[in-house]
């Protein structure tokens, strides 16, 4: 298991910038619902300059009063049945949505990475509802954002991913997790738990999430909440999968789904009626969000088939890929809008004009097109202010009189997002007085023109503010390329820093790691009064395997005994290599029961394997101490002491056994021993 994201590489890569974060108005809504007295009147003010935030809020809401009351109609009542988290949270969700729903990298299927987050949203709040496991209202949110690492890789790294994605798509490939971790040194599920972590999402929600892909190595107790929580997910991802599939991928998805949902202990007919809802749901946002979806699943024709099993290793290992991540494979055609991503569309200049009579706005068009400008239009402010965050347009022209938000107003008001501060904004005005001119530039205007128009000094304006524009887009340009190195920088930092805790012939943690992190878990376990357990694990006569057969056959054995301990070892346990030819097991929650079985079923892993050098056989044992975590222990060198003496017992009592001094419950205090 590879070191978690630490704090420290997180911050570098976040510093890169590049990261998908949240921009204007969401920015706004999330740092006011990080202060204690933020009021429901300020934060729906706010989320009310946003007309797309308003619209699916509501809609959020009334997805959760149904049942129960008249529908929501205003942002205010939305905020009063949603709660600040869940409002935080997918203001974030469809912040992301509204400006990462394209992007550079070639190889990754944008709109299929957010039409499956949305039906995981919908799916986790569906199933929240009816097991009570959390609020449903939180966990729409937490699916929605479950997978935003894989959406973060193929922002930051664009080329880097794409090939990596290509390669995890090759029949037999590696798993991508692995290729990831190869390639960047860290890999898109820690990626989301650092960045959820970072958002302050509960750490309950982010436990889940990380569990919700391997559920059957889970530690958390039957019937937990928590454990619920983590069934709800997996349960919403098989839901997700489905929708997004095609028409065999479906028929073989669904007997995972009814397992899963009888696990939750829903009955086969609800949940094809909680799907069938999903399903409607997921269609009905994906037209809200402009998503490209395609024809929604029908569950009660999937239950009827029954389940269909296919061997894993029959599945082709394209659509194994394509479950793991929005992959896009080459059949996959590309979404008409993709050019956006291509550099020479992005340097196209676009400009926004907001006034509400067609004539002005016809004429502004004639001199902008001249100017070679891809031209939009809106005819009011609220509709100024949507395209604007949407379009993030170079240059913008504003009349001062509007509809709904005037022309100050609505240059004030853009002036306070990030994608506001870099517009170049020219309000127009009837009256050329000073009084106007202080105001417009009081409001943060860049130019300010007289009507009548008048098409030559429209021309030359723009020409000046082309001027600023350029400069800007360098300065950008400039930062780019900084941030761009700062992130390079973070990965060879982390590429450096695990090597500095990885030993290399076993691709183990090292020794350094190893006390670092039982200390970590001994102070874990002092907190919460959790058993912990450790093992130490000496290979036998390996010096001998060494002399009678040279380094190198000691080496393989080394790199041989590894493997059997990677693949006999719980998921919840971490192996280090702590010396020559010595290994620390650390099992957390585990008590000295369960580690001596433990450690009887590793002692048998290594005694079963076989090594040939030339025509001889090597023989390879180990010899196992356990220990377990008691009160009278001042520090964790008194229970690495335990394990110490119980591998020197085991050796002593003739090697390939397992043996602890504490007490087990059997009169000698030795555990296990091997004959
Ligand atoms: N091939 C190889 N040998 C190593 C490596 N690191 C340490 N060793 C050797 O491992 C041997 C460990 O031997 P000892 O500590 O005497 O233990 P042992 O022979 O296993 O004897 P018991 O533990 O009592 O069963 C030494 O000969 C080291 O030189 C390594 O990376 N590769």
């Amino acid at each position: 298991m590879p070191p978690p994201l630490d704090s420290t590489r997180f911050e570098q890569i976040r510093a890169s910038g590049d990261l998908p974060s949240p921009k204007g108005i969401a920015l706004a809504v999330i740092r006011l619902t990080r202060q204690q007295d933020v009021s429901t009147a300020e934060l729906a003010r706010v989320i009310g300059a946003d007309p797309a935030f308003v619209g699916r809020l509501i809609k959020a809401a009334n997805g959760l009063v149904a049942f129960s009351r008249r529908p929501v109609a205003s942002v205010h009542e939305a905020l009063m049945v949603l709660g600040l988290p869940a409002v935080r949270t997918m203001v974030l969700g469809f912040s992301l949505l509204s400006h990462y729903r394209r992007g550079a990298c070639q190889a990754f299927d944008y709109n299929r990475f957010w039409s499956a987050s949305l039906a995981r949203a919908l799916a986790a709040q569906v199933f929240a509802e009816r097991t009570r496991a959390a609020p449903a209202d939180e966990l729409f949110a937490v699916g929605l954002l479950g997978s935003v690492g894989e959406l973060s890789l193929a922002t930051l790294y664009p080329a880097e991913y794409a090939a990596v994605l290509e390669a995890a798509s090759r029949p037999g490939a590696a798993p991508l997790l692995e290729l990831e971790q190869a390639e960047f040194a860290m890999n898109h599920r820690e990626l989301t738990g650092a960045m959820l972590q970072d958002w302050g999402l509960p750490r309950i929600f982010i436990d889940a999430v990380a569990q919700s892909h391997d559920p059957e190595e889970t530690h958390l107790a039957d019937g937990s909440r928590a454990r619920r929580m983590l069934q709800v997910l997996v349960a919403a991802r098989d839901v997700a999968e489905i929708c997004v599939s095609d028409d065999v991928a479906r028929n073989r998805l669904a007997a995972g789904l009814f397992m899963d949902g009888a696990r939750l202990g829903i009955e086969r007919e609800c949940i094809v009626a909680d799907c069938e809802r999903i399903a409607a749901l997921w269609l009905d946002w994906g037209g809200l969000l402009q998503l490209e979806q395609p024809r929604a699943p029908n569950f009660a024709d999937l239950a009827e088939a029954g389940p269909v099993v296919v061997a894993a290793a029959k599945v082709p290992a394209v659509s194994q890929a394509r479950k793991r991540s929005a992959v896009k494979l080459p059949a996959t055609p590309e979404p008409a809008d993709a050019a956006a991503g291509e550099p020479a569309a992005r340097a196209h200049q676009r400009a926004l004009i907001v006034d509400d009579e067609p004539r002005t706005r016809a004429g502004l068009r004639a001199v902008l097109e001249q100017a070679h400008y891809e031209v939009h239009e809106a005819g009011d402010g609220r509709q100024g202010m949507e395209l604007a965050l949407e379009l993030q347009p170079q240059i913008m022209i504003l009349d001062w009189n509007l509809p709904e938000l005037d022309g100050p107003d609505l240059v004030r008001s853009l002036r306070q997002t990030r994608i506001g501060q870099a517009i170049y904004m020219i309000l127009l005005t009837h009256s050329g007085d000073d009084e106007h001119l202080v105001a417009a530039f009081d409001a943060g205007a860049d130019d300010f023109i007289a009507k009548p128009l008048r098409p030559r000094v429209l021309a030359a304006r723009l020409k000046a503010g082309q001027r600023v524009v350029r400069l800007q887009q360098e300065v950008e340009r400039e930062h780019e390329e900084i941030r761009h190195f700062a992130s390079q920088l973070a990965v060879t930092n982390r590429r450096l820093h695990e090597a500095a805790l990885t030993d290399a012939l076993t691709g183990f943690p090292n020794r350094r790691y190893a006390i670092d992190r039982i200390q970590q878990e001994w102070s874990a376990a002092q907190r919460w009064g959790r058993p912990l357990s450790c093992m130490i694990i000496d290979l036998d006569n390996f010096k001998q395997i060494n002399d009678t057969f040279g380094h190198d056959v000691g080496d393989e054995v080394l790199r041989s005994a590894a493997d059997a301990l990677r693949g006999a070892l719980r998921g919840q346990d971490v192996v280090c290599r702590t010396g020559g030819d010595e290994f620390l097991a650390i099992c957390p929650e585990t008590d000295l029961a369960h580690a001596l079985s433990c450690a009887e079923r590793l002692r048998k892993a290594l005694d079963s394997l076989s090594l040939q050098a030339g025509d001889a056989r090597v023989a390879i044992s180990a010899s196992i101490g356990v220990a377990m975590r008691e009160h009278w222990m001042p520090d964790v060198d008194a229970l690495m002491k335990q394990a110490d003496l119980g591998a020197y017992l085991a050796k002593q009592k003739g090697r390939n056994r397992v043996a602890t001094v504490q007490k087990t419950g059997e009169s000698d205090g030795v555990a296990t021993a091997a004959d």
